[in-house]
């Protein structure tokens, strides 16, 4: 028997994760050569590693092709239908925290909470002759976020995959969702995050795909608690 452990191939959290587990005892080294995208666990020949990208990782937990994965909370509440029924957050893993944020225009004086975009909304198409318009990659975040945590339903999602922050200057978009980390993007962009603008605190996490397969299997549990000490021992 063998568990499959996905961690970051690239990006932001590669390093990080590794520390993780180097600190946890459980060292990961390559198999093959440089660019193998496998690998294993010094001393412990159940251990595969899956290197993939942060949002492959929520795939494969979502499917249950891997065991554990390390990635954003982020990706999983986005790119998951119902993320909690399908992944177990084992431990919040102290690195790679970005919040997904609601930002408006600065100028837009007036509107500080989501109840004033509410406001704002709803007056849009009469005043403007169309929807408010959201740039974002989050939809799924977003739709929570607007339509059933604050029932506000007029507005229209215009799709961004790079440079969020630039679609209202550029006239795609009024608003937009993004992740922001020391918000500098944000005040460059002259954007405002909203009082209670904050959708999403994320960072990197250890999570385990739910699968009946589980129950009894006597692998996980000494990985869990090796990671669990080593994250409790960092802060
Ligand atoms: N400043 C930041 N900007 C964007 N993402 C950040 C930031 N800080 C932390 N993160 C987190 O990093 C994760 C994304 O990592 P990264 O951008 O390295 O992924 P990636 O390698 O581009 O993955 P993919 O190719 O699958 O998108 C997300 O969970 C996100 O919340
Ligand atoms: O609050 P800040 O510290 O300014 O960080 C936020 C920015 O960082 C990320 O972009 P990045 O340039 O890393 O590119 P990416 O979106 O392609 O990862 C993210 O998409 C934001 O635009």
């Amino acid at each position: 028997m063998t568990i499959t452990i996905a961690l970051p191939s690239k990006g932001r959290m590669k390093d990080d994760s590794a520390a993780v587990f180097e600190r946890a005892g459980l060292p990961i080294v390559g198999v093959g050569n440089e660019r193998s995208y496998r690998g294993r666990v010094e001393g412990a020949d159940d251990i595969e590693i899956a290197f993939l990208s942060a949002s492959e990782i929520a795939r494969e937990l979502n499917n249950g092709s891997v065991d554990f994965g390390v990635t954003g909370e982020d990706l999983i509440r986005e790119g998951l239908a119902d993320p909690d029924r399908s992944v177990e957050i084992v431990a919040r893993l102290g690195f790679g925290h970005a919040d997904v944020v609601v930002a408006v225009p600065e100028i837009w004086l007036d509107v500080d909470s989501m109840a004033d975009l509410g406001d704002v909304a709803a007056d849009f198409r009469s005043r403007h002759g169309r929807r408010l318009q959201i740039a974002t990659k989050y939809w799924r975040l977003t739709q929570q976020h607007f339509s059933s945590q604050h029932g506000i339903q007029l507005y229209r999602i215009v799709e961004s995959l790079g440079a969020t922050e630039g679609a209202p200057a550029a006239g795609q978009a009024d608003i937009i969702v993004d992740i922001t980390s020391t918000g500098s993007t944000l005040k460059a962009n002259n954007l405002k995050i909203l009082s209670d603008g904050v959708i999403l605190k994320s960072q990197a996490c250890l999570l385990r795909a739910r699968k009946a397969e589980h129950d009894g299997n006597p692998l996980l549990a000494p990985v869990v608690k090796r990671i669990v000490e080593a994250v409790q021992k960092a802060v």
